[in-house]
């Protein structure tokens, strides 16, 4: 590490320090050194102008490989699939608490305008729409959008999904802005974390709510989500994660603040390997998700 690079750093965390009081200091060391460590911008590294591009072409390029999966519950996007209970489970107690909707109705989001971010074949995108929401799907991907469209098709409901191929900054160009903005297992796959999430807190309306759910970078996440879950039980292709591309749950939280939204609540994901299933737990080691809601400037 050369002497400039060791004060960039030190800078880096005096700012940390000075405008996140209710982080741990000792997160705020590692996230202030981590850019280093992984030759990643974020945090208060200069940032590219709001309209540069989330898309990373070479993550994108792993999604189109498998897009005919999408809809395969037993293929790479099955962890997904089951996972899916869960995180609805999360939606809903959340967004309901915070628009005052009812969370036993059989639509508990109708009269929510939705945007499922990097929805990919719209595993998410289509149970959000059963529950009543208005959903646009959006994903930088074309065969992703192509196969959401034909699924969404098979059933009534979800075929009022309307499919996009953009990106969060086109439609922030587009002024567009949501009840809701998710972004499901997206964020470990853009180019700019921070970037990504001034997207997508422009694309929420004052007040509104931002959802995001990811891996941690943790040694267990390392052991579990890439080196069991590619290399042991095949789940996932060989390479679909990059350890190095997570963010801890203190980084996502320091972001999103940088971004105007305060994350209110968070929770993780924890895997039965005895039921198969998925549910949520105070645990944020390894996979989590983070409800934040926009500071009203
Ligand atoms: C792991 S999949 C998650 C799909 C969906 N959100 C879900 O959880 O069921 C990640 C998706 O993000 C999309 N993606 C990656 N980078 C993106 C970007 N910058 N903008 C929009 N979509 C992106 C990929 O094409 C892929 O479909
Ligand atoms: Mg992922």
């Amino acid at each position: 590490m050369s002497h400039r690079m060791f004060l960039r750093s030190l800078y880096r965390l005096q700012n940390l320090s000075r405008s996140s009081s209710n982080i741990n200091p000792k997160h705020a060391v590692f996230a202030a050194f981590q850019p280093l460590l992984h030759n990643r911008p974020y945090a208060n590294t200069p940032q590219p102008a709001a309209s540069a591009s989330s898309v990373n072409q070479t993550e994108l390029a792993k999604f189109a490989a498998i897009a005919d999966s999408w809809w395969d519950v037993e293929g790479p996007f099955k962890p997904l699939h089951i996972m899916n209970p869960t995180r609805l489970a999360f939606l809903r107690s959340t967004l309901c608490r915070h628009f005052g909707k009812d969370p036993f109705s059989a639509r508990p989001f109708e009269g929510l305008k939705v945007v499922d971010v990097g929805c990919g074949g719209g595993i998410l995108s289509e149970p959000l729409a059963r529950m009543g929401a208005s959903v646009i799907g959006i994903d930088a991907e074309e065969k992703n959008i192509k196969i959401a469209r034909l699924h969404a098709d098979l059933d009534p409901v979800a075929s009022s999904i309307e499919y996009r191929c953009t990106t969060a900054e086109n439609l922030v160009e587009e002024q567009m802005k949501f009840d809701a903005v998710i972004a499901s297992e997206v964020i470990e796959h853009v180019a700019d974390p921070a970037e990504f999430c001034k997207s997508l807190s422009a694309l929420t309306m004052s007040n509104g709510a931002t959802v995001i759910s990811t891996i941690n970078r943790s040694m267990r996440a390392y052991a579990t989500a890439i080196v069991a879950a590619e290399y042991i039980l095949h789940w996932l292709p060989k390479g679909t994660h990059q350890w190095s591309s997570f963010l801890t749950p203190e980084e996502l939280v320091l972001i999103l603040q940088r971004a105007s939204i305060s994350v209110e609540e968070m929770a993780g994901f924890a895997y039965d390997p005895l039921t198969g299933q998925w549910s949520l737990s105070d645990d944020i080691g390894v996979n989590f998700i983070a409800f934040g809601v926009k500071i009203s400037q």
